[in-house]
């Protein structure tokens, strides 16, 4: 089997399908490679936008950091080409779709749905944050479901590597300004901030910081304004669970290896994911 990321692609390569979605730079359509007959999803792009928007680079960088990683809880991105006009992304297809139509529909999460989507979630987290990559958008418009029901990262547009550089390869932290030391951990745990935000929106249906304004919403983040409604009725493991992620100072976040070890996760979570 020719290694996908190599091969050269053409829109000839496959029959295209039904469309699944439509993103701010362009569409996603169902689609056959031909000769596999392997099902994809193809995100079509135009070149235009990402010039006018100069997000090639954060495009090439996607390309490259996905190119790397397989996790069962990662949407995949088998490669891309391009014509004149636009660039082709090559994806895995998520069968049932977008998490955030679901939410929408399901109104919220019972706690067993939500701590088994936010234990998978932790899981692909633990294995990125092993890679020195951090998503850093991670929301449930970038959450797509399975075949099986299980939960999919995809759209690493805003992904990073952190500062992948090892700490010895200068020889010394000693001249590195705090923010750069700091800086290493502080983006990993971005991404735990943001899974308890999603915790909490799975729960509830709407995120915790949640304002007309954005300038309110801005607030109420920075203060951590976290208040938990009486409705619906969420257990205290829960809240609790929530309110250890949702810590201002980022190195005292509760750890992805120990939310995964929380009685709420280990009491609700299916261990399948
Ligand atoms: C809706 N839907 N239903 C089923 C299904 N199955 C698979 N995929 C779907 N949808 C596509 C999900 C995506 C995965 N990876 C993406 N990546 C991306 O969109 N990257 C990207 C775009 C524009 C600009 C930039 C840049 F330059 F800023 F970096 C980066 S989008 C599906």
């Amino acid at each position: 089997k020719v290694s996908t990321m190599e091969r050269r692609w053409t829109l000839n390569d496959f029959d295209i399908g039904k469309p699944l979605g439509r993103g701010k730079f362009g569409h996603v359509y169902l689609a056959r490679e031909k000769k596999s007959n392997h099902i994809v999803a193809l995100k079509v792009l135009f070149k235009s936008q990402l010039k006018q928007s100069q997000v090639e680079h954060q495009l090439r960088r996607e390309v490259e950091i996905q190119s790397h990683l397989r996790h069962p809880n990662i949407l995949r991105l088998y490669g891309y080409f391009y014509d004149q006009t636009r660039v082709y992304l090559i994806l895995e297809y998520a069968a049932k779709g977008e998490l955030y139509k679901e939410l929408q529909k399901c109104k919220y999460f019972s706690e067993r749905r939500a701590a088994t989507y936010v234990a998978s979630l932790a899981r692909a987290l633990i294995y990125l944050h092993g890679k020195h990559v951090i998503h850093r958008d991670i929301k449930p418009e970038n959450l797509l479901i399975g075949v099986q029901g299980e939960l999919k990262i995809a759209d690493f547009g805003w992904s990073v590597h952190t500062f992948s550089r090892r700490r010895t390869m200068c020889g010394t932290l000693d001249y590195l300004p705090p923010e750069m030391v700091e800086s290493v951990e502080h983006d990993a745990s971005v991404d735990i901030w943001s899974l308890g935000v999603l915790c909490y929106e799975f729960l509830y249906g709407v995120p915790p910081f949640e304002a007309k304004e954005h300038s309110d919403t801005y607030r109420r983040i920075i203060k951590v304004d976290l208040k938990f409604p009486p409705k619906p009725i969420v257990s205290s493991a829960a809240k609790d669970l929530i309110s250890q992620m949702l810590v201002k100072d980022s190195s005292r976040r509760l750890p992805l290896h120990k939310l995964l070890e929380h009685p709420w996760i280990l009491h609700n979570a299916d261990p399948s994911g």
